[in-house]
């Protein structure tokens, strides 16, 4: 049901994996505190019976229009935004050409493989002056909007030194076929971008509190172990030098991370956050170092996943003329697609399209 009060996004998906099945059940869900309507209008995918069979599956009752190539999203007038849902290795083509039909874009995260190929896309959006977003969801979500103001705005622990981040999955590789985009090098496979990111995210937010404005350069310090080319872990420190404060982002595709993912030491005391996974935070529990006060634990349910929070801030940009948001600007993009730069440079990981 869509109320007539709120801005309305009409979406156009490209690709029917994994995420674009998450993303749409998500903003379809019918919720009290909604802040704009989201209307799935089509669905894009690399035959005309994928996107039917999606269609059938995920917007069952709503029948968005379905189309056979991606070409046909882009061009379809009824559509204000593409959801770009595709192998991190196309979200630059996929965008370039969703934006030159002028459509505004949410691109899942990496927005590129690199920094140099996220500029272009942000040089695109200016000339095109359509929106541009790198799906970062996490950054929309109600617990972390209260972690940021526990630790930066109420300093809640005191002056932060230490954040520990990690985000491991038992991917189980050599069980996947050789074309899965989590095994395979040229469809930009590794730790680092597909879940180190987050830990790097989260890490930058925790001790830079000039969010996106990068108001530090961090050294950085990092390894990785390759197979095939491709990252299987990834270990990083930042450290901020004239603070002196590090983070130690760790990312792997043997092993689940534990549900306490991130510790947060500061003068005062701890901050541990928990969830199902990293990108999934769901309780922050503060201990104080003055063992006379009680620890807090701080609960976030959220239904469904949670993709509406950043589906809703986009869709309040696009209707206030924005081009980028607050939240998640263009230099946040760059300034962590720099990072894994710099950390694909010293690891050895290069994918055919970085050239
Ligand atoms: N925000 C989050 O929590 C998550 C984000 N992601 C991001 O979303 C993106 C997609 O991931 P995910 O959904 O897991 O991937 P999937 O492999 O499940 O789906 C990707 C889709 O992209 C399309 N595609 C186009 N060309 C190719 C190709 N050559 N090989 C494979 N697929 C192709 C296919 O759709 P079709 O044939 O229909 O066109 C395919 O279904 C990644 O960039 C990832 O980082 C992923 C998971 C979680
Ligand atoms: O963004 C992500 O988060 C969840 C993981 O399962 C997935 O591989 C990754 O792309």
């Amino acid at each position: 049901m869509t109320s007539d009060s709120l801005p309305t996004l009409r979406w156009g998906i490209i690709g029917t994996g994994l995420i674009a099945s998450w993303f749409v059940g998500d903003i379809q869900r019918s919720r009290q505190d909604a802040k704009a309507n989201h209307i799935v209008q089509a669905i894009g995918a690399s035959t005309l019976s994928k996107a039917q069979a999606f269609a059938e599956k995920h917007c069952a009752g709503k029948s968005p229009a379905v189309y056979g190539s991606y070409a046909e999203v882009y061009a379809d007038p009824n559509i204000d935004i593409i959801y770009i849902a595709t192998p991190h290795v196309f979200h630059k083509q996929n965008a370039l050409d969703a934006m030159e039909a002028g459509k505004a874009v949410l691109c899942e995260k990496p927005m590129t493989i690199n920094a140099k190929d996220a500029q272009v896309l942000i040089d695109k959006a200016k000339q095109k002056g359509v929106f541009l977003m790198e799906a970062v969801w996490t950054r929309f979500l109600p617990l972390v909007l209260k972690l940021e103001s526990l630790v930066h705005k109420e300093k809640i622990i005191g002056d932060v030194s230490r954040v520990f981040v990690d985000f491991g999955l038992d991917m189980n590789l050599p069980s996947l076929p050789a074309d899965s985009r989590l095994k395979n090098l040229s469809l930009g496979a590794g730790s680092l971008l597909d879940i180190g990111m987050y830990t790097l995210m989260f890490g930058k937010l925790m001790l830079d509190s000039g969010l996106g404005k990068n108001s530090m350069e961090p050294k950085v310090a990092s390894t990785q172990s390759l197979v095939d080319g491709v990252d299987y872990m990834s270990s990083v420190i930042l450290q901020y030098t004239l603070t002196g404060t590090q983070a130690i982002l760790t990312s792997s595709v043997y092993y689940k991370t534990d549900p306490e993912f991130m510790r947060i030491e500061g003068s005062l005391g701890t901050i541990t956050v928990s969830g199902v996974a990293t990108s999934a935070p769901r309780k922050i529990k503060i201990s104080y170092k003055d063992k006379e006060r009680e620890d807090q634990l701080l609960e976030f349910p959220v239904e469904g996943f949670g993709f509406f929070f950043e589906a809703d801030a986009v869709a309040l940009d696009i209707a206030s003329g924005k081009v980028e948001d607050d939240r998640m600007p263009h230099e946040e993009t760059l300034f962590i697609l720099r990072l894994m730069d710099s950390i694909r440079a010293a690891g050895g990981v290069v994918y055919p399209q970085d050239s």
